[in-house]
């Protein structure tokens, strides 16, 4: 007997130490009663729903699991309590999303069937068997190139020609479901399914072929100035109403102008930027008239190309870039790299214009840290894990997704004692195929060798994950350790790792304090 009660002496000593390294337990000694008090409530509530919930029979989802696929588990993940209550939790700050792809795409197609100077087309004859794979084109056109055609769906249309979205959705084949139809086909052809993620497009390669196709279609509806400044509007209401009080969104530049309501693509960077500022004040505006001015901080664009340019083309956007953080210091947060890693170029291929434009920065003393993208790849030495290296050497702020970082011990070190946070994406990784679901995701060990993480949705209107309280869900539903403190833990360091200054960061990180306690005490007083 007093051999096993040594032995147990000894197994707990173990887990204790072990479990003292994890990411929770560094700031243990901040936690309060209450939050004590909701986290065991939390758990509880976690237990219970993986015994019941999680194990019935739920009509066309055979076999569910906590942190399961996320497009087929959606449905049951909205029924829970645990859903419920993590809707209500404050996330601090979202650190990578593409503006392309922050508000539900059928929301956006409302948006654009009020300008009568929007037009689709096709190029080949839609069927009920090509719906998936024969896309809408969208443009906003000049007044004198408005076309009548009614139907891009009557036998009688010039493949290829422009029809008003309005006519197209209006007379759409009955056969092909008319408005409700088309409707389908629009949000379809800018969003994955789970047939697709996990069928007909299950490997990476596949999965990225569809998701590059969304934001083709996006874009001829976004890159339009009066939906824009009505889009970026809706993705910060409803990340507020989902507890963010801060972004920094990835904006790609990649196209020079933007179509103004007069159908003319003329609209330069600068007054994308200008539009951003507006819709700022503007939802603060609104927020401060409901009394929560506090519940929204504000918005910083990471300036965003895709890595498939040349260097030299590289260079013009640097240079835009450095224009117009002169011009708009307090907008600009940062540079990045973005596109499928796996196929496009690595880091070192602009490693010149890269270094110059460091060089150049530190000397204008500008504050434009690299925040980049890198490792969203299974590969094992290839280029994009490569690019691990590269974007740390490079003197990367945080690293978006990281994915491969786990397989790298002395990156893991270097961020570790540096403090370089890992914008960590979870259902971005497993819709694109690089994980099959939550437990198998390399979160819990990035987190427990002391890097620092934050959260975030990445593509939320592709994904369906809108808001940060799905990613956070899959979080805390996949493990039996992660409590509701880990997670207040990541949303504290979401503030933490952000690019807001030394009093913005404070004030953040003081009010986001003040909503935690908030939080903790409604969860107790509901669900004890
Ligand atoms: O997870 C991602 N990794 C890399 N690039 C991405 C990801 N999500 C979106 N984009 C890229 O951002 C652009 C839209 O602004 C798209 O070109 C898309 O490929």
């Amino acid at each position: 007997m007093a051999l096993l009660a040594e032995y147990q002496a000894q197994r707990a000593s173990l887990i204790g130490n072990d479990r003292s390294l994890r990411r929770e337990n560094l700031t243990a000694h901040l936690r309060s009663d209450i939050e004590l008090q909701a986290d065991r409530i939390v758990r509880q509530i976690r237990a219970k729903e993986a015994e019941t919930i999680w194990k019935e029979e739920h009509p066309s989802i055979p076999h569910p699991f906590p942190g399961m696929e996320f497009l087929t588990g959606r449905s049951i993940i909205m029924k829970t309590r645990l859903f419920e209550i993590l809707s209500k939790m404050p996330k601090g700050a979202l650190l990578h999303a593409h503006m392309d792809a922050t508000v539900n795409a059928g929301y956006l197609l409302q948006i654009a069937l009020k300008y009568p100077a929007m037009h689709v087309r096709i190029h080949k004859p839609l069927s009920l068997d090509n719906l998936s794979t024969n896309l809408p084109e969208f443009r906003c056109l000049p007044q004198e190139e408005f076309s009548s055609l009614q139907s891009l769906t009557d036998p009688s249309y010039p493949l290829g020609s422009w029809v008003p979205l309005r006519n197209a959705r209006e007379y759409f084949a009955s056969e092909l479901g008319g408005v409700e139809g088309f409707d389908k086909w629009v949000v379809g052809s800018m969003t994955i399914n789970p047939s697709e993620a996990y069928g007909t497009h299950n490997t990476i390669t596949k999965i990225w072929q569809k998701f590059g196709s969304t934001f083709i279609t996006s874009t001829g509806l976004i890159r339009v100035k009066p939906i824009y400044e009505e889009y970026i509007r809706e993705f910060f209401r409803t990340s507020i109403e989902d507890g963010i009080s801060y972004i920094e969104v990835r904006i790609n530049f990649l196209y020079k102008f933007m179509f103004g309501a007069d159908g003319q693509e003329n609209i330069p960077h600068r007054d994308w930027l200008v539009a951003v500022d507006e819709a700022v004040k503007d939802v603060q505006a609104e927020m401060a008239k409901q009394g929560r001015a506090n519940e929204f901080l504000g918005v910083k664009i990471i300036y965003s190309t895709i890595r498939f340019i040349t260097p030299e083309e590289l260079e013009w956007y640097l240079e835009d870039c450095i224009a117009l953080k002169k011009e708009f210091p307090h907008l600009i947060a940062g540079f990045d790299l973005v596109g499928d890693e796996n196929v496009y170029k690595p880091l070192i291929h602009y490693a010149e214009q890269l270094l110059r434009f460091r060089e150049r920065v530190e000397k204008e003393k500008l504050d434009i840290p690299f925040i980049f993208h890198a490792g969203e790849t299974l590969g094992d030495g290839t280029e994009a894990d490569d690019n691990l290296y590269d974007a740390i050497l490079l003197g990367t702020k945080r690293i978006g997704h990281g994915y491969s970082l786990i397989k790298h011990p002395k990156l893991i070190e270097i961020c570790r004692e540096k403090g370089i946070a890992i914008e960590v994406c979870p259902i971005s990784n497993e819709i694109l195929r690089l994980t099959s679901s939550m437990p198998m995701h390399p979160l819990p060990a990035v987190l427990n060798n002391g890097v620092p993480v934050a959260l975030c949705s990445d593509d939320p209107s592709v994904f369906g994950n809108m808001g940060l309280t799905f990613d956070y869900y899959q979080v805390l539903a996949a493990s039996e350790i992660t409590g509701l403190s880990t997670l207040g833990a990541l949303a504290r360091d979401s503030i933490e790792y952000s690019t807001l200054d030394g009093e913005g960061k404070k004030a953040a990180l003081i009010e986001f304090e003040r909503r935690w306690t908030e939080f903790v005490q409604w969860v107790v007083a509901e669900y004890e």
